[in-house]
């Protein structure tokens, strides 16, 4: 395979240190319970993470419990407890049980003089007290001069040598407050690298948009470790990226990490879903528009061969997405087509040109066109009804009020049986949505990916809009959408809708 970057880096080994339940949780707003927290740590630890920073455990006895409770999960990454030069951190981090306890003191004038108010001496002294106190306690210890990038380098290498000389088993160059250029990184880490002998970590903040850029050109310089948290989250504008970091340095470098990057799309959800922070489209990687295509030119060659355009070195299949043709005001016939076959149908030459010329008609009025959209357009050029309806829906009624439970009920034919089914939710639309999940019982088991109310016109009698994506257990996604003044109907109609489809294609996939 053919590597984009300088011969020196591939084939060696870089090690993986996330800190997303430590800095990734002091995202503003963010936080997490015991039992997430628990989650992540089980995902990371799949995923291959090599250390996981668990948490802060002097910060709330809660944080200790959950620490504590992570560090004897018997999972296979070194857990990490991060500390100030403070015996009550390092004691707290002691108690959890920890692998590796992560001391830190900022050793820049600016933090220095304003926030611990300590001379340049005192600092040195702090910090290598609390390696020696680290290592008589047997831990594996990290030191972080915090506020690298704004420290004086012969001071900052001063400091260095000496938890160097105390016992320090790896020192780690934090750009705090992500202000390091990409070129100004490699020159820091290489002289660190050529007056230190143990092994250099990075910790990269992205409020320029360029913690990934900084990480990798620290690993150019001769770091082993990367620091990253899952989403990139973390203070302020975060952190360097996880999947980005690693897939660029496994398939752009050459480099190899003991990431089992088939889970990173997994692991990103995961923790989207526990933040409630979630990714743009197209996020690198993650977001769903990272392996989409649109454009007819584009997808005419992915179709050919998808290294036409996507960068090759990296598949969806490697990172545990999906390649998705989308279509819309940019669709070309051969996206059309191959749509179509997926759905079982072969057009004339002239029919496809005349469903193509629909299709961009819809998504000229700025509508996004759904697998539903395809099937019904389809129909009417070709003059017949396509769609076999499995669910034929009668009635549904949902109740709810200030002080019960919203609960719905459905009644539908279901293939040829007649079936009422009924569930609660949080709102009315989330009980009927699990009421009609409840029908299809030996059906097919379906998750809702994608769920967007949008008002199309004004004021309280606005007729809304509801997309909606159903996943299959394959993973694969069919999506409809529905229009209604009421927004429970207009959520139902689409579900029902999509569900439909989903049965229908899922008949053809089976025979193909
Ligand atoms: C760059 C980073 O991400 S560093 C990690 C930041 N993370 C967090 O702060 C999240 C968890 N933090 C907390 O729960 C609290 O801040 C605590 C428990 C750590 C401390 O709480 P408090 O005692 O109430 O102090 P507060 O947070 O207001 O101020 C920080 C104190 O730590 C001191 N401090 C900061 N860094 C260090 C350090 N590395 N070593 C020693 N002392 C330090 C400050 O000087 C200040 O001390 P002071 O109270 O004597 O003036
Ligand atoms: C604790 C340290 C490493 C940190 O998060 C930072 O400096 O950004
Ligand atoms: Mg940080």
């Amino acid at each position: 395979m053919a590597f984009y970057s300088d011969e020196p880096l591939i084939g060696k080994h870089k090690t993986i240190f996330d800190t997303t339940l430590r800095d990734g949780e002091q995202t503003p707003g963010v936080s997490l319970t015991n039992e997430q927290k628990l989650k992540i740590a089980r995902q990371l630890d799949k995923l291959g993470v090599d250390v996981l920073e668990a948490g802060f455990p002097i910060s709330s006895e809660g944080e200790k419990q959950n620490v504590r409770a992570i560090a004897s999960e018997g999972l296979s990454l070194d857990v990490c407890g991060l500390a100030r030069v403070l015996q009550k951190d390092l004691d707290a981090c002691i108690d959890c049980g920890v692998d590796m306890v992560h001391t830190f003191v900022s050793t820049s004038d600016i933090q220095r003089i304003h926030t611990i108010k300590k001379t340049r001496e005192e600092v040195v002294s702090m910090a290598v007290n609390a390696v020696e106190y680290i290592k008589d306690h047997g831990a594996k210890c990290m030191f972080s001069a915090m506020d690298a990038t704004r420290t004086d380098l012969d001071y900052l290498i001063e400091v260095f040598k000496a938890v160097e000389g105390a016992g320090c088993d790896i020192i780690n160059v934090p750009d705090t407050v992500g202000v390091m250029s990409p070129s100004g990184m490699y020159r820091l880490i290489s002289q660190v690298h050529s007056n230190v002998n143990i092994p250099i970590d990075v910790h990269c903040h992205n409020d320029f948009g360029i913690a990934v850029a900084n990480s990798l050109m620290a690993v150019e310089a001769g770091a082993s470790q990367v620091q990253v948290t899952v989403n990139g989250i973390g203070e302020r504008a975060g952190n360097a990226n996880l999947a980005q970091v690693v897939m660029c340095l496994q398939s752009i470098y050459g480099v190899k990490t003991n990431i089992n990057t088939e889970y990173l799309l997994e692991t990103s959800k995961m923790v989207e879903n526990f933040t409630g922070i979630h990714m743009p489209p197209n996020t690198p990687i993650v977001g769903d528009n990272a392996f989409a295509h649109e454009s007819g030119i584009h997808t005419h060659g992915v179709l050919e061969k998808a290294d036409t355009f996507e960068p090759g070195i990296m598949t969806p299949e490697m990172v545990g997405h999906r390649r998705r043709i989308v279509l819309g005001k940019h669709a070309g016939k051969h996206a059309v087509k191959q749509s179509l076959s997926e759905i079982g149908i072969q057009p004339t030459e002239e029919q496809l040109d005349e469903i193509l010329s629909r299709i961009k008609t819809i998504a000229n009025r700025g509508k996004r066109i759904c697998d539903a959209d395809l099937h019904a357009v389809a129909s009417a050029v070709l003059g017949k009804n396509l769609g076999h309806e499995t669910i034929k829906l009668k009635e549904f009624s949902v109740m709810t009020s200030n002080l019960t439970t919203p609960t719905a009920v459905v009644r539908a034919i279901v293939g040829d049986q007649e079936v009422t089914a009924s569930n609660f939710g949080v709102g009315p639309i989330d009980a009927s949505l699990k009421a009609v999940g409840s029908m299809l019982n030996g059906y097919t088991r379906i998750k809702i990916r994608d769920f967007r109310i949008e008002a199309i016109t004004g004021g309280s009698d606005a007729l809304a809009e509801v997309t909606i994506g159903v996943e299959d257990e394959e993973g694969r996604v069919v999506t409809a959408h529905s229009a209604s003044a009421d927004i429970v109907t207009a959520s139902v109609d689409a579900l029902v809708t999509a569900i439909n489809l989903l049965l229908e294609k899922k008949k053809l996939w089976s025979m193909q």
